[in-house]
């Protein structure tokens, strides 16, 4: 069985969400649950593999530890596989917390690198299995034939968006090679050819000079190296001039931090009016994301006079669901037009197929499901009154709809209930009510814009970039630091006078550069916030040099093109004492 991270979500590892999600029989036999995570390990994580072992299952944890996270195996006392354990991850030492009780329960290891993705018993017999060029023309989405074992090589566009999708499905595909799910070894084909040869692996990029699909092919080097440990991936980048391994290791890692996760995507559902697009409005001024209403999206495609212009509006008159494989194209363009991450996708999933066919092409799941809950005489009154002049808001049309709703919908919803995902508001009430009841959902994106803004600032700062800092600092900025002797600086001035003489010109090697060590969020109501981290400073090509502690307090407000955005407002740092290594 093999779980990812996302779909255990934060707070919600509970007693009902693990009958849910693993029948009686897999829990009561021992199974084994293979962890595999791209994703930061949380408490809850840490949690749900706890009660899992508890049960009488073995987790192992997967994939590449992100700083300052602790990978472990949990393996069940009650299970005489430790052994196996400890051959697969030979490497392992005891890890003693201190809590006798626990450790008789289940013994725990820390594993300095995660090995591979294969299940243990796929180790035991070292069944290398082959991932490699030439045997699947990917051309027009082909289903290949594949049983565990087979060979696989995939295609991808030369766009760097759609290769981003492409990354992971060719993840999922090695995935799915392992576990001999050959319905998941798709991909849509054209483009370059990216091979890779086997696990451990090798993988060949030919980049063919071509910018996008470049970043593209770091991108998916960096995905292999969160999944496979470097040492067992062997990068080898072709172009003009063959550009060699280190070259794209590098250009993996920074690309990483740039895309450091694929989309957010939260999906808003809801029966017809139940109010999806009228607190979608809320949420993208409040929240910045992107709203992306199918419905609108298919409407356009009908202004437009394309192709399928007339069957779909003839579906849309009956208030059925159009082919997955159009909403999803135009859910994708729109995506990628956009240039933005983070977006609300109104009206959608609206059955299986839309699920199954987003989840494949795009490889995004959704962060969680707005769900708006609402009866259907409330819905059918304000939709009769809506006014807009649609084809679908007649009696007729709008009993239609309810019923695909209730049959092809609500089963959608069902299933993103039982992998807790589903935050249900009640949209009875008026609009300002219901929006006061959606914004606990959303603090946890303005946690990440002010730390995202702090990490954009603080590069800034390095790289003497003035522009960049302006447009994140009040002119009346506050700070305490060690430069200005115990006196509170106000003001630019003092701070940009430091940021002209960061000499960009200075040689590579002896740039200073800083990185932010454990940073915290503190939000005070929605439009303030204090963030706290060390930073450690460090020479381009050097040892850390010095640190300080910073805390810096940010003000959310609105910004002349109507936008919310995080201001700095005041700044306190020490200076951090060394440790001898
Ligand atoms: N909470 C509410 N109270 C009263 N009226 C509302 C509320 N929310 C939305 N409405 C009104 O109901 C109508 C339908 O709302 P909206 O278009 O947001 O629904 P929807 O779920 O997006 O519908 P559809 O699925 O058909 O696109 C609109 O006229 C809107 O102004
Ligand atoms: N995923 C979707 C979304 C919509 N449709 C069709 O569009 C009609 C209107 O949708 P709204 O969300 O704007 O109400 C809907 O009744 C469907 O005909 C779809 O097919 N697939």
């Amino acid at each position: 069985m093999i779980t990812r991270a996302s779909s255990i979500q934060k707070n919600v590892v509970d007693e009902k969400f693990l009958q849910m999600e693993f029948a009686d029989g897999d829990l009561a036999g021992g199974k084994n649950l293979v962890y595999e995570s791209r994703e930061r390990f949380g408490e809850n994580v840490r949690k749900f593999c706890e009660h899992f072992v508890q049960v009488g299952g073995t987790v192992l944890m997967l994939g590449r530890p992100q700083a300052g996270a602790v990978w472990e195996v949990v393996s069940s006392g009650r299970r005489a596989n430790d052994e196996n354990l400890h051959s697969t991850f030979d490497d392992a030492a005891p890890f003693n917390d201190g809590d006798s009780d626990k450790q008789s329960q289940s013994k725990r290891f820390h594993i300095p690198q995660p090995r591979s993705l294969l299940a243990p018993e796929d180790m035991a017999s070292h069944r290398t299995i082959n991932v490699e060029a030439d045997n699947f023309s990917g051309n027009g989405g082909k289903v290949m034939q594949l049983a565990p074992g087979d060979p696989l090589s995939a295609h991808a566009s030369p766009s760097t968006t759609k290769s981003i999708g492409f990354i992971w499905r060719s993840l999922a595909s090695v995935e799915a090679v392992l576990a001999g799910d050959v319905d998941t070894c798709r991909d849509e084909g054209g483009g370059d050819t990216w091979t890779v040869h086997a696990i451990p692996c090798s993988c060949v990029i030919d980049t063919s000079s071509r910018g996008a699909s470049r970043s593209a092919a770091a991108d998916f080097c960096c995905s292999l190296l969160q999944v496979y440990p470097s040492s067992e991936v062997d990068i080898t980048m072709e172009s003009e001039g063959q550009v060699n391994g280190t070259f794209v290791y590098e250009g993996a890692s920074a690309a990483a931090y740039e895309m450091r996760e694929k989309p957010t995507v939260i999906f808003v559902l809801g029966g017809p009016g139940s109010g999806k697009g009228t607190q979608c409005a809320r949420i993208v001024e409040n929240y910045g994301f992107v709203h992306l209403s199918a419905g609108d999206l298919l409407r356009a495609e009908v202004a437009s006079g394309s192709e399928h212009g007339v069957m779909l509006q003839n579906m849309m008159k009956e208030g059925k669901i159009v082919p997955a494989e159009v909403t999803v194209g135009l859910l994708q363009a729109a995506m990628a037009k956009s240039g933005k991450n983070k977006f609300l996708i109104d009206g959608f999933p609206r059955d299986e197929d839309n699920r199954l066919t987003f989840e494949r092409v795009t490889g995004i799941i959704p962060e969680f499901v707005l769900f708006f809950d609402c009866p259907e005489d409330v819905m059918e009154k304000r939709l009769l009154n809506r006014g807009e002049g649609r084809v679908d808001d007649n009696v007729e049309t709008i009993r239609k709809r309810f019923k695909v709703f209730s049959c092809q919908s609500v089963p959608v919803v069902d299933y993103y209930e039982r992998l807790a995902k589903v935050r249900k508001v009640k949209s009875t009430y008026p609009p300002d009510m219901v929006f006061t009841n959606i914004k606990p959902y959303f603090t946890k994106f303005l946690e990440a814009d002010v730390l995202d803004a702090t990490r954009k600032l603080v590069k800034a700062i390095d790289n003497g970039d003035s522009l960049t800092y302006r447009k994140f600092v009040d002119e009346k900025l506050t700070a305490y630091e060690p430069e200005a002797q115990g006196h509170l600086v106000e003001g630019l001035p003092f701070h940009l006078l430091w940021l002209d003489t960061v000499d960009q010109n200075t040689q590579e090697d002896k740039r200073v550069i800083s990185r932010i060590c454990s940073p915290w969020v503190r939000l005070l109501g929605e439009n303030a916030a204090i963030v706290g981290y060390a930073r450690l400073f460090q020479a381009a090509k050097g040892p850390v040099v010095s640190t300080s502690n910073e805390t810096r307090v940010w003000e959310r407000r609105k910004s002349e093109d109507g936008a919310f955005e995080w201001k700095l407002v005041h700044l306190h740092r020490t200076t951090a004492p060394m440790w001898d290594t």
